[in-house]
């Protein structure tokens, strides 16, 4: 092959290198321009959900305030063999309760409450959580909730808070089931958002503060000082 010939071929070589090269180039711009196109997209797609949770976590907490910032809700445990004094006459689906004292037939042994809800003897841990569960919710978007058990002793306080004790999850109390329904909160938003879930577990018993979460409650000081009205 003459020199001549060997040049030619080269620039030929050359020639379709270059064209490569530049088929080349063009292709990865055309691929990043659209990969681009597809991070703005998704970064789009994330704002938009972003706003979508803020908007439902704000309608939420709108209607937990329409339903009323204090809710009194009645449970009715079942009776003990010995008791059933009081008979419970009436459970309206408008938190109506009507008892009658089978003691007092007439019109003054009955007896007409008006609550939120009432729970009748066979509402189960799982029914009494269901409407506690919102306003636990707005916990996650920084309100603040207080939920409290008050009645007689014997009432059902602890096993509407605490649950009967053993290892069933269906007799989980309101505490067991409001952190549960907390955590699982806070897994779904991990993406959006970080919580800090804190627990602590004090009980006032005889004017004495427990700390129910240590090796030794009364052995804890508490830097707060508590005033008894
Ligand atoms: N909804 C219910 N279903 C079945 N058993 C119940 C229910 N509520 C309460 N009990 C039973 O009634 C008894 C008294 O309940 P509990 O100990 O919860 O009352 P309490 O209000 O916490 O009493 P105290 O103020 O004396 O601590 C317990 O044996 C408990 O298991």
């Amino acid at each position: 092959m003459t020199n001549t010939l060997r040049w030619q071929n080269l620039k030929v070589l050359l020639a379709s290198t270059k064209r490569e090269f530049e088929n080349l180039q063009s292709q990865l711009q055309s691929d990043l321009k659209q990969l681009g196109d597809q991070v703005l997209g998704m970064s789009n797609a994330a704002l938009g959900y972003h706003k979508v949770m803020k908007e439902n976590r704000a309608l939420h907490n709108m209607v937990q305030d329409l339903k009323g910032n204090i809710r009194v809700y009645c449970r009715i445990r079942p009776a003990f063999d010995a008791e059933a004094k009081t008979i419970v006459d009436f459970i309206g689906e408008d938190g109506s309760l009507v008892v009658i004292d089978p003691l007092k037939p007439w019109k003054d042994g009955r007896k007409i409450f008006e609550f939120n809800r009432v729970f009748g003897s066979s509402a189960t841990q799982e029914d009494v959580f269901r409407d506690t569960k919102p306003l636990v919710r707005s916990v996650m978007d920084g309100y603040n909730v207080c939920i409290f058990a008050y009645g007689q002793t014997g009432s059902g306080k602890t096993y509407t808070m605490s649950g009967p004790g053993g290892d069933s999850t269906k007799e989980f109390g309101i505490n067991q089931l409001a952190l549960n329904d907390l955590f699982l909160l806070s897994d779904e938003r991990k993406d959006i958002m970080s919580y800090k879930i804190h627990v602590q577990m004090v009980e006032i018993y005889n004017e004495q503060i427990r700390d129910l979460l240590a090796d030794d409650p009364l052995l804890t000081k508490y830097p707060f000082i508590v005033i008894f009205p």
